[in-house]
């Protein structure tokens, strides 16, 4: 295989390739992208897991054939070290391999072959098991002592069962008897190299996937939080089902992740989920999949997140969204693990760990008829109840620490009105303030009025007691009208006066958007997309500002 272009190991492409593939009729070029998840991308389209061999077929699908690709890479010459205390075979061998195009090292004792592996890089080591001083056997146990990164393939004249034996559990990957081919010797030399390359590769994508995976550290040393802490660490790795409940933005998402990372299912797939987030018809085919065909614009055939998350952990926020109809579906996968495509009758078997969160009161839905009882209880065997940021006494301070961007400072004014802050949006909308903060403060220096206007507003008096003038700058002024403020005054936009109101329901509701949705008297999902809207329109807001600042500099 020709590599003609090798690209950092980002996220997702790892590196391309151009292979020559041999067919019946034709030599073909195929351009071959490999993924960090493991898969192949051949350039006729053909996605295929790593292990499955490709083909090509002149004017059909791509593919490639694992032979093919080997035949290509054994072309590329094997950085060897012969190891062996006889001179003759030893230099015969080491001419024979440079000729056949191989970099080939040889020495005659294994101290020199140890230095040297210590020094340099070799695909492939053969060592004698029989050499004065330290034997072949002896330099392996120091190859993976030291956790050298070589192949090994023992060599002797007088090879019983049990030597090979012992060879091969010390890590050797090939144990031959002299007299061998030179070709032979050649031969597994290549499957040896091809090993070391399959393991480093393995270690990449191992070290790909981790670094995608975002690390759930939660952020705070309160005592809810230290409880919160203490019940991961016990359910994590029992792989039962667990219910978290909590506010909006207190890390349910988070606690969930760290209950995967404690849970044997840790390497296993992650998978999330949020029931608001979807129109209730197409809920069911998100988490099932459906068939080609099975409604109208299913143009092709998917798999569900279930399926997905087949053998790892499957995280559902919003669980109390998830309609009446689908509920009975969910209880059936999570009783028996059957599951059935939307548009299928075959039924297929998975096996998901579930963590499910809300921040309803699921008690209350069961009661009010709009949650199944007997899927509570399915899902409600281990519940967590997370704590508000009001409730976390000094964790903003903390959070700040851990969110103000590197070379940040935040003066002592703001860091106080933030901490009196009561956080309806809890760690989610203290890390939106820290960035909006951070983005419009001079000289990394955040000031008081970088701080939102509702922030601020609601410290006002506070604010007035405890600091100096030139630190609040906006003081003088009403910083932000309050609902009551705008009512009946003509100046104000409906879209501003909307958007007041339904932060002070928020506000006062203490972030619990279902009751939130109630008291304005709409629709959930709707609420969820008026946020949506505010939190674009507050992001544009503060791009506006720091356009303006950067031109009237
Ligand atoms: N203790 C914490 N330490 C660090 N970051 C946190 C902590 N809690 C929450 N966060 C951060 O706050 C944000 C919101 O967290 P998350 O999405 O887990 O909240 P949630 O409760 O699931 O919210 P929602 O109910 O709206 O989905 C994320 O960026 C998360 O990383």
């Amino acid at each position: 295989m020709r590599t003609i272009k090798r690209i950092d190991v980002r996220k997702e492409l790892r590196w391309c390739a151009i292979v020559r593939v041999r067919t019946w009729r034709r030599v073909l070029h195929v351009q071959i992208a490999v993924f960090g998840d493991g898969t192949f991308f051949a350039s006729r389209g053909s996605r295929v897991r790593l292990s499955t061999a490709i083909t090509i077929r002149p004017n059909g699908p791509a593919i490639v054939r694992y032979p093919s690709v080997k035949n290509e890479m054994s072309e590329q010459p094997i950085k060897i070290l012969l190891v062996d205390d006889e001179e003759d075979s030893r230099r015969s061998a080491a001419k024979w391999l440079r000729r056949k195009g191989h970099e080939v090292t040889d020495v005659s004792n294994a101290a020199e072959a140890l230095t040297l592996l210590q020094r340099q890089t070799f695909d492939v080591g053969v060592f004698d098991m029989n050499m004065p001083g330290m034997s072949g056997l002896e330099l392996l146990q120091r190859v993976h002592q030291e956790h050298l990164d070589v192949e090994v393939i023992i060599l002797t004249g007088q090879g019983t069962v049990e030597t090979a034996v012992s060879a091969m559990k010390m890590g050797a990957c090939e144990f031959l008897r002299k007299p061998c081919s030179l070709a032979d010797l050649e031969h597994h030399c290549f499957r040896a190299r091809e090993r070391r390359l399959l393991k480093k590769e393995n270690k990449q994508l191992k070290a790909v996937i981790s670094r995608s995976r975002p690390t759930a550290s939660l952020v705070g040393e309160s005592e809810p939080l230290r409880q919160v802490l203490g019940l991961i660490d016990k359910v994590g790795p029992t792989n039962k089902p667990v219910l978290i409940q909590g506010e909006s933005g207190t890390g349910k998402e988070l606690v969930a992740r760290a209950i995967q990372q404690a849970s044997p299912l840790a390497d296993c797939p992650f998978v999330t989920v949020n029931c608001a987030a979807f129109p209730e018809n197409l809920v069911e085919s998100e988490l099932f999949g459906h068939l080609k065909g099975a409604f109208t614009g299913a143009t092709a055939e998917k798999p569900g997140l279930f399926e997905i998350a087949d053998g790892g952990t499957l995280f559902i926020d919003e669980v109390g969204e998830l309609p009446l109809s689908l509920q009975p579906k969910l209880l059936r996968v999570l009783e028996d693990g059957t599951m059935r495509r939307v548009g299928c009758h075959r039924e297929r078997r998975v096996t998901v760990r579930l963590i499910a969160a809300t921040n309803r009161d699921l008690q209350n839905e069961v009661d009010a008829g709009r949650f199944r009882e007997d899927l509570f209880y399915r899902i409600n065997v281990f519940a967590i109840q997370l704590p508000t940021l009001r409730e976390r006494e000094g964790d903003v301070d903390r959070l700040i620490d851990h969110f103000l961007p590197k070379s940040y400072r935040i003066d002592p004014a703001a860091r106080e009105i933030l901490n009196r802050y009561p956080w309806p949006g809890n760690v989610r909308q203290l890390i939106n303030v820290i960035e909006r903060a951070s983005i419009l403060a001079d000289d990394f220096d955040i000031m008081v009025n970088d701080l939102p206007h509702e922030v601020v507003h609601y410290n006002r008096s506070l604010s007035k007691r405890n600091c100096t003038d030139n630190v609040i700058r906006t003081d003088a002024a009403p910083i932000v009208p309050t609902h009551s403020d705008m009512l009946g005054n003509s100046h104000f936009k409906l879209d501003e006066v909307v958007r007041v109101h339904v932060e002070e329901v928020l506000a006062k509701e203490h972030g619990n958007k279902a009751s939130t949705a109630r008291k304005l008297g709409i629709h959930r999902r709707k609420l969820y997309r008026l946020l949506d809207r505010f939190r674009c329109s507050s992001e544009s807001e503060c791009r506006e500002t720091v356009a303006s600042c950067e031109t009237s500099v």
